[in-house]
């Protein structure tokens, strides 16, 4: 079961400010510091549910470990993010900047952060819109999801609007977003958003998946040949994918429309292959690597670390998806690993 002590009025309808200073007025009150941190002492860990754990980052923002035959996800409720990915050997999967900032509203760089309710600069927004700099709350009793969550360990997050949104992005919505790890560790996102507003809304979403790669020179991604796609770098011009799988020598910022349901990342040196399943409702996918000279120019991004990350996401990005009141949209992606020998 949830954590009634912690999260008992955290009902997502105040602002961050609020928010951050009810954790932290409750997680002080909770127990000793476990991390040594900056921020405020962390209770001592909790279990929340089967599998699942509650911890805190140095800053008192809570995490959640999934934990299920052996592997591992660790989620922020900064952004309701993944920041971590492990199998039964226990590699991580998702690369995680050394200069990433757990502070909010700084987004964490790296792992799953969720692009909404915009994509990039084609809105009014700050880039990638606020979800992902937003704290969101473990929601108990969620609507019901179809599909088998027996042999799974899952967790249910919520995102409600904050008062300061509702100034610049006027729709009143429900994000739900579950997160489970299989027992073979196919980590799984599904998110649900609700028009629960008495007007149409439209919104772009995309999981901003960066997975930790050997080198970036030694990748390649297949499923996206002949498929067009707009390129960012070039006014988004749109050009097709030529017939051979996408490698890596420069800068690449690409959003591929209607893309295959299935890509795969092969990472030959290290032997291993991540394999992208996305549902209808995430037609695109996005390809970025800042490579040498834009990582410069990113504080919370090592000056080399693009070498050790790619990121490839399903996401709804092109067009734009218009609920009506009422209406929920569905999107689900699945992120398994192949390894050989
Ligand atoms: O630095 P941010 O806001 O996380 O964005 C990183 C990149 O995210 C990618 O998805 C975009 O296509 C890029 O244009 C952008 O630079």
């Amino acid at each position: 079961m949830m954590d009634e002590h912690i999260y008992d009025g955290l009902d997502g309808e105040r602002g961050m400010t609020d928010i951050l200073r009810i954790l932290h007025l409750k997680t002080s009150n909770s127990g000793s510091s476990s991390e040594g941190g900056r921020g405020p002492p962390s209770p001592a860990n909790k279990a929340v549910q089967t599998g699942v754990e509650l911890v805190n980052d140095k800053n008192g923002i809570p995490r959640l470990v999934l934990r299920n035959n052996g592997a591992s996800a660790t989620v922020s409720l900064l952004g309701g993010q993944v920041i971590s990915w492990k199998t039964k050997r226990a590699e991580e999967l998702l690369f995680l900047s050394s200069k990433a900032i757990f502070d909010p509203p700084t987004a964490v760089r790296g792992g799953i952060p969720i692009c909404f309710p915009q994509f990039g600069n084609s809105g009014t927004l700050e880039r990638h819109g606020f979800a992902r700099n937003r704290i969101w709350i473990i929601e108990n009793n969620p609507p019901h999801l179809a599909g088998d969550f027996t042999e799974k360990v899952y967790v249910d997050l919520l995102l409600k609007p904050y008062e300061e949104d509702a100034k610049i992005w006027p729709h009143n919505f429900e994000f739900r977003l579950r997160i489970s790890l299989a027992a073979d560790g196919i980590l799984n996102l599904t998110s649900r958003i609700r028009n629960v507003d008495s007007k149409n809304f439209s919104f772009s979403i995309a999981y901003h998946t960066y997975f930790s790669v050997s080198d970036i020179s030694e990748v390649r991604v297949e499923g996206l040949e002949t498929q067009y796609y707009l390129d960012n770098l070039l006014q988004r011009q749109r050009f097709t994918e030529q017939g051979g799988a996408l490698t890596f020598e420069s800068e690449v910022d690409r959003i591929y429309i209607d893309s295959n349901n299935v890509i795969a990342v092969m990472d030959h040196q290290k032997k291993r292959t991540f394999v992208i399943r996305k549902d209808a409702g995430l037609p695109d996918v996005v390809v970025w690597n800042p490579w040498e000279r834009k990582s410069k120019s990113i504080v919370d991004l090592g000056d080399e670390e693009y070498k050790q990350m790619l990121c490839v996401d399903g996401a709804a990005v092109e067009n734009p998806i218009t609920l009506k009141p009422g209406e929920e949209w569905t999107g689900r992606l699945e992120l398994s690993l192949l390894q050989s020998s």
